[in-house]
């Protein structure tokens, strides 16, 4: 038995020996095996592939470890971030690398933010190319000149790759996005309409957007409501019309208000075609106005404003209702209706002066003040519980100046007036009181021909009357000359909902339809005509009665004082410079005043003989003789052809509801 320290070596010797043999067994095996072609394959294949199975899970790794050293953002379609970066990256021409592009034509002279390669200059439209990859690419650009930033865009929206291992320089990247598309030269994306007025069918195509309702404030204006011809008016002052291109062209007077040149021009092009969107810059805020021309309420305006603030609205509408008033110092605004229960159309008129009224002596004065009392006094209203309104009816002779003292009293107190006509067919019991209670506050309410809610009385002797009574006699009718009934207009003048602080003002031709000593023989299926009309002249209902004479006394003079006047500098009108002398003009009004008999003619009736005389006071004075002569012939020869009614009106101008 060999030591224990002698058996190590053998052990190594005999290993090695095993080694040696096996190896030349090996390299024996693989001599055989490489002598056999798929044997090398197999080799060759699992090689390969440990290679590229290695390869592989490296590859997926390398991101990993890429990624470390950048900052990435997705900013999805839709989203408010999503146009922030879009217009951002758009602005710095991110995708000039390009090669593809689409091609549109377009007006080159709106298009500022960008470089373009046709611009002829010619009016017509030129070739504006924009790249395509904005669609679906991947772009990389150098921010700054600093740092690197891949841009991949998808269908869901936007991603950001900043190369940088600092997460402040994306943040720096997205507040310099916010930033300038707040600070933009050039407007948002169009953003589809709230829902509330969904766009009605054949739409421009501005309607397909993303709304961002949330991050918008939205007002949305009702031609019905006070404001929207505020917002309209606003809308036209800030020029931003001016890319409108579809007008339709009015040379009415009562469009003036729509002519985005003002209403001195006497062709109005009317901007408000269906369904136009205007984006503009208000103060530090884009703001999109949708104009829609035909919603089932009628016209209808919504104001998006970027902001998330509610009071950037409220700002909005103040600086509005401002404007409005600022410019309604110099006219004075009258609503009419639509022919329905709802106030449409408004005609601005010039302010008229309050000294140009023509009455005798007191009583402007004494309806001024009268209502200038009611107005400032609401608070004595409510604490004696009495309704804060007040009603005056002013009654006589066409052409007397009725509805001139409710034009001068509205320029005077700062008011509106809302007009209706009881003659006219659209107004009923329901639309009146309709009218009533929409009609704003601090206004006043105009209702001309109030004795058109009596009805008239057919003469029994008139051949149109053919009922008799159990004695064969004929009798007496009445015949409606308005939808309006009494009953149903002292109920609206009563409404509790009607208006705190209005002041209405009744107008008639025709006292003696309202006067209680004509109806005492009605048939008894009509309510007593007397009872009620008292009950109309009563606080709250009509507090004030009006008469309004033909002109007499000073207001002969006044009237050809008016139209002479005596300072001929040059800030008289051209062509109404007398030429004369203060005292020259006085003396001649004296003549003119002496010739003209006393409460025969309305002022309109001698304000259109003076007409004739524009320049000529003198002629005007030597003519009145004759005038007068030549008046009661017409006057004798329309009472021989009983046609002295229609010749009264007509000369004195019947009240139709024309005047607006
Ligand atoms: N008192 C007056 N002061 C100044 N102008 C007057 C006066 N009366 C009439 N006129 C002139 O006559 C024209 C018609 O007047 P207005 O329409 O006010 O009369 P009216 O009494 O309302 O008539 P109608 O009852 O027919 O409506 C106006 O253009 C106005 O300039």
């Amino acid at each position: 038995m060999p030591p224990a320290s002698s058996s190590i070596p053998h052990l190594l010797r005999s290993l090695l020996r095993l080694l040696c043999s096996s190896s030349k067994h090996a390299s024996r095996f693989v001599k055989y095996i490489l002598r056999h072609p798929q044997a090398g394959e197999l080799i060759r294949f699992l090689f390969l592939g440990t290679v590229m199975e290695t390869a592989r899970s490296l590859t997926q790794k390398i991101p990993q470890y890429v990624n470390i050293f950048m900052v990435k953002a997705h900013f999805q379609r839709g989203n408010a971030t999503f146009d922030w970066v879009s217009s951002y990256l758009d602005h710095h021409q991110v995708w000039n690398q390009s090669r593809t592009f689409n091609v549109t034509a377009k007006d080159t002279d709106k298009i500022k933010d960008r470089d373009l390669r046709f611009k002829s200059g010619d009016g017509y439209l030129d070739a504006v190319y924009e790249p395509a990859s904005w669609a679906l690419s991947t772009d990389l650009f150098h921010w700054k000149k600093k740092h690197w930033i891949t841009v991949s865009v998808d269908k869901s929206g936007l991603t950001l790759s900043v190369w940088s291992l600092n997460q402040s320089v994306l943040d720096d990247f997205i507040q310099e996005a916010r930033e300038f598309y707040l600070q933009r030269p050039v407007p948002p994306p169009v953003i589809s309409a709230p829902p509330v007025i969904s766009p009605p069918t054949g739409s421009p195509p501005g309607f397909v957007g993303e709304w961002l309702g949330s991050l918008l404030v939205t007002g949305i204006f009702d031609s019905g409501d006070f404001s929207f011809i505020w917002i309209l008016e606003y809308l036209q002052s800030q020029d931003i019309m001016a890319d409108i291109m579809q007008f339709h062209i009015s040379t009415r007077q009562a469009d003036a208000g729509w002519s985005p040149q003002g209403k001195k021009e006497t062709v109005h092009a009317l901007p408000l075609r269906p369904n136009s969107i205007h984006r503009f810059r208000w103060r530090s805020h884009w703001v999109q106005a949708n104009l829609y021309s035909g919603g089932p309420s009628g016209p209808q305006i919504a104001i998006l404003i970027h902001s998330c603030d509610k009071t950037v609205l409220l700002d909005f509408i103040e600086a509005a209702r401002l404007q409005y008033k600022e410019a309604s110092i110099s006219r004075v605004n009258v609503h009419l209706t639509t022919g329905h229960a709802n106030w449409g159309r408004m005609v601005s008129k010039n302010r008229r002066s309050f000294s140009t009224l023509i009455l005798p002596d007191g009583i402007k004065e004494t309806l001024l003040a009268d209502m200038k009392e009611f107005l400032e006094n609401e608070e004595w209203y409510t604490f004696a519980g009495v309704p804060h309104r007040r009603g005056y009816l002013l009654y006589g002779d066409p052409g007397t100046g009725k509805s001139t003292t409710v034009h001068a009293l509205a320029g005077e107190l700062g008011m509106e007036i809302y007009f209706v006509s009881l003659a006219s067919p659209g107004v009923n019991n329901f639309s009146l009181g309709e009218l009533f209670h929409s009609t704003p506050p601090h206004s006043i309410l105009l209702i001309e021909d109030i004795d058109c809610a009596f009805p008239t009385r057919v003469n029994p002797s008139d051949e149109v009357q053919t009922q008799t009574d159990e004695e064969g006699r004929p009798i007496e009718i009445l015949q409606p000359r308005s939808k309006v009934t009494l009953a149903g207009l002292l109920n609206i003048l009563d409404s509790v909902a009607s208006q705190e602080g209005r002041i209405l003002i009744a107008t008639t031709n025709h006292i003696e339809q309202l006067d209680p000593g004509t109806v005492t023989s009605l048939r008894s299926d009509f309510a007593p005509t007397h009872i009620i009309t008292t009950a109309l002249i009563r606080p709250g209902r009509i507090d004030m009665k009006i008469k309004y004479s033909l002109a007499m006394g000073e207001q002969l003079e006044n009237v050809f004082n008016r139209f002479y006047p005596v300072n001929n500098d040059a800030a008289n009108p051209p062509g109404i410079k007398s030429g004369l002398t203060v005292s020259e003009i006085e003396g001649l009004a004296r003549q003119f005043a002496a010739a003209v008999p006393h409460s025969k003619y309305s002022i309109a009736q001698l304000q259109g003989y003076l007409l004739g005389w524009k320049n000529d006071p003198k002629g005007a004075v030597q003519g009145i003789p004759s005038w007068i002569a030549q008046q009661e012939i017409e006057a004798m020869q329309s009472a021989k052809h009983g046609r002295q009614w229609f010749l009264s009106n007509m000369q004195g101008g019947i009240s139709d509801g024309s005047d607006y």
